[in-house]
């Protein structure tokens, strides 16, 4: 039942799902991380993607730093969001390489402001990637707990937007049942893992 999972019981799940993700070999990350890559390269290829969203990962998520390349080799509009902590906000910044970071927010590389393009507030990516603990088939999500994708996607509904949102994730963070879930909680259009990228429903 979601509601047995409403509330603080979230905090339970984010160390246990955290502790989950950091127990998974590295070699064996890296690994899943290419593979991953490769899926997410072969689907924008196939969707004519002209801008994506992407993250750098910290901690022990989904590296998806060789897609990141991918995109800038093939003159893919890369984005990547820099956390503004005051109000739990994310601006989006267009950055084309690796030197325009610097590290920021929560230890997590970032857009450095005098280094890169700030994207008007309204800009909509055609495909937004997202991080996260953990992932069901059905579209949930489970983040840190900043709220930071949540309210980034009101803000992209609020500016008339229709992304896709694709989650990205290993296999192991892939939950058969419901992530905890509430309503302001952002639903993901799929969800690419090192088996595959697979659309939510199909
Ligand atoms: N690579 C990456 N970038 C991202 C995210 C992400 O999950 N991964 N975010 C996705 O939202 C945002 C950052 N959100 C974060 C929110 C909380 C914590 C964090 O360290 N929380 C503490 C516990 C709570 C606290 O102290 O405030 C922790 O986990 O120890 C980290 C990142 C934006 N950028
Ligand atoms: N659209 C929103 N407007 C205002 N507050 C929000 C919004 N979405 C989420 N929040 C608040 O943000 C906090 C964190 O939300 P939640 O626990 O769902 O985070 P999360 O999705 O796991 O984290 P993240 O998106 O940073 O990875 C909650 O207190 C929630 O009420």
């Amino acid at each position: 039942m979601l509601t047995e999972y409403a509330g603080h019981d979230k905090a339970a799940w984010r160390t246990k799902l955290a502790d989950r993700r950091n127990g998974l070999a590295e070699e064996l990350r890296a690994e899943w991380s290419d593979l991953a890559c490769r899926h997410l390269a072969q689907w924008c290829e196939v969707q004519s993607c002209r801008s994506v969203m992407a993250y750098v990962s910290f901690r022990s998520e989904l590296n998806i730093n060789g897609f990141i390349e991918w995109c800038w080799g093939q003159g893919i509009e890369l984005l990547l969001p820099r956390c503004v902590k005051r109000d739990r906000s994310m601006q989006l910044y267009s950055v084309t390489e690796w030197s325009q970071l610097a590290t920021g927010a929560y230890g997590i590389r970032e857009p450095d402001p005098d280094l890169s393009a700030l994207k008007p507030a309204g800009t909509v990516p055609e495909a937004i990637i997202v991080p996260g603990l953990a992932f069901d088939r059905n579209g949930g999500r489970l983040g840190y707990g900043g709220g930071y994708y949540d309210r980034f996607a009101e803000a992209v509904s609020n500016a008339g937007g229709k992304p896709l949102w694709i989650g990205a994730g290993y296999e192991a963070q892939v939950l058969e049942g419901a992530v905890p879930s509430d309503p302001h909680d952002l639903r993901l259009d799929g969800l690419v893992t090192e088996r595959q990228l697979a659309m939510i429903g199909q």
